[in-house]
């Protein structure tokens, strides 16, 4: 060995390394031909001139670093935070190995960095001239469970780690294109006051979209989905797109379509949209006047006018867009919204009955879903978060008012008494029935005008309120509803 050291100092670099790789090939003849295990290097950056960064080596990485062995079983280990996650990684310090299994095989897994060939000198190894790679070893009879089943289970899992930490983001189009910024709203079917059995039907539905990629393709469908979401303002509409959101932890496109100057515009921005995404179009029915499929009318003059200086004449763009109905509708299910894959469709509405039909059929609008008044269900849901009570004896009041003045309050706007009065509750459930008197006046009178037309002047639930009623077509009566202190009861008095 000593003599063939010296020798070595007399050859040239290239001859040196010639003789070096040999000699390591034949000592790896000599002895490792017993070795019952294969090793698979795993390195960084790959190709000839090792510029080809290696995913898999940083899916290998996610991956080791998700195994709850890594952190329970080792006494030393790396840890990272960056400053936008606030979550810890884990993860291996050079030469140490952790042990894994897949199908029943045992595999085990190390890191090394070493040292360039010709790159470093001096003491102190610069980052880039460090190869960095894993060695996963693992009995040769197993290699049949490893390559590819272990291998893709790593990629998949690792992907879907990625994705789950992942920021999400919020796109919105302006004449440019999209613009993102970190998407962060907290709502999520837990904090969303809806009745249980809707809530579930729902995460269901997303449920299997989201787990059916082999259906769809097999059915010949785009893998997409639609929901229509409409009910009056302020019953949870945008609040249930974000909680779908982080429910299915995908980004938002929120597509302004008033920005968009015609169909041209419509698909290249559909093109650019990712996958798992959601493409939501708020308030469909008052944000352009779309021509529909029969219109072809256009004033050119007027349109060039608007698509020379589009931010100086918003107004005058639809005016004569050639942003029509069929674009919309081939963008939600036609040839183009197989441009991309995984992603769901969200329209809002007020009013749904002034959508064109064409819009709403399944395929394009699979689930129409109806956000309304708060319902006493939806209350005590609100009160839980907000008061932090489950129950109250004012609660059986506040039912019985519910009943008679159904579809009168948003929960927007019962939320916004509970926030207002969060430090006491019994408060905040008397600004509730007071709100729900005042909105609730009209099928409270009626209530009461039904009672009296029986010749029953007293009736439970009423609350106090007058006003005009008819009694029979022919006498107009006016009544009083006299509400008792405890609102058990109430005495209906005819002037
Ligand atoms: N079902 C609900 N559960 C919990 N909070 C709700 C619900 N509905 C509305 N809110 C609250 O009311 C506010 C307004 O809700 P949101 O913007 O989602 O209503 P919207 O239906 O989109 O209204 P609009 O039709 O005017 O756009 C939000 O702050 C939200 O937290
Ligand atoms: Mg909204």
């Amino acid at each position: 060995m000593g003599v063939l050291a010296l020798v070595q100092t007399f050859l040239p670099v290239s001859l040196r390394r010639w003789l070096d790789r040999g000699l390591e090939k034949l000592w790896d003849k000599l002895f490792h031909s017993a070795d019952p295990h294969v090793l698979v290097e795993v390195e960084e950056r790959a190709g000839p001139s090792r510029n080809v960064y290696n995913l898999f080596y940083r899916q290998s990485g996610v991956y080791l670093s998700s195994l709850r062995s890594a952190i329970d079983s080792h006494m030393r280990l790396k840890v990272f935070r960056s400053n936008e996650d606030s979550s810890i990684t884990f993860s291996l310090p050079d030469k140490e190995t952790l042990e894994d299994s897949f199908g029943g095989a045992r595999v085990w897994w190390t890191h090394t960095c070493r040292e360039k060939e010709g790159g470093g000198g001096g003491n102190h190894i610069m980052s880039g001239d460090e190869k960095r790679s894993f060695i996963l070893k693992f009995l040769k009879p197993d290699r049949s469970i490893i390559i590819p089943g272990y291998l893709d289970h790593i990629s998949k899992l690792a992907s879907e780690i990625e994705h789950r930490n992942a920021h999400r983001h919020l796109y919105t189009n302006n004449f440019r294109g999209w613009e993102e910024i970190p998407f962060n709203h907290p709502s999520t079917f837990n904090t969303l006051a809806l009745p249980t059995d809707l809530a579930n039907r729902i995460k269901a539905d997303l449920d299997a979209y989201a787990n059916g990629e082999e259906f769809y393709h097999r059915n010949g469908r785009a893998w997409k989905r639609g929901y229509l979401l409409y009910g009056p303002p302020g019953t949870g509409k945008s609040s249930m797109i974000a909680a779908i959101a982080n429910y299915l932890q995908f980004d938002i496109y929120d597509l302004e379509l008033s920005k968009v100057l015609d169909n041209g515009e419509l698909k290249s921005l559909l093109m650019q949209t990712a996958r798992k995404s959601i493409i939501v179009i708020e308030d469909i029915d008052c944000t352009v006047q779309l021509p529909d499929r029969t219109d072809s009318s256009t004033n050119s003059a007027v349109e060039n006018d608007a698509k020379l200086n589009p931010e100086a004449n918003p107004a005058l763009i639809h005016a004569s867009s050639r942003l029509t109905l069929s674009g919309l509708l081939n963008f939600t299910d036609g040839l183009w919204s197989c441009c991309g894959e995984e992603r769901i469709f969200i329209f809002t509405t007020n009013h749904k009955d002034r959508l064109d039909p064409a819009l709403l059929r399944p395929g394009r609008m699979d689930m129409h879903i109806l956000l309304s008044y708060c319902t006493f269900e939806a209350f005590k849901k609100l009160a839980s978060s907000y008061l932090g009570i489950e129950d109250h004896e004012l609660y059986a009041e506040v039912n019985n008012l519910m009943t008679h003045t159904p579809h009168q309050i948003t929960p927007a706007a019962m939320a916004e008494i509970l926030i207002s009065n969060q430090s006491d509750a019994d408060a905040a459930l008397k600004h509730v029935m007071n709100a729900l008197i005042t909105l609730g006046k009209p099928s409270i009178i009626k209530s009461g005008v039904d009672q009296v037309a029986n010749g029953n002047e007293k009736c439970n639930g009423g609350i106090l309120q007058s006003g005009v009623i008819k009694r029979s077509k022919s006498r107009r009566k006016r009544c009083t509803l006299l509400i008792l202190e405890s609102m058990r009861s109430c005495k209906v008095q005819v002037d």
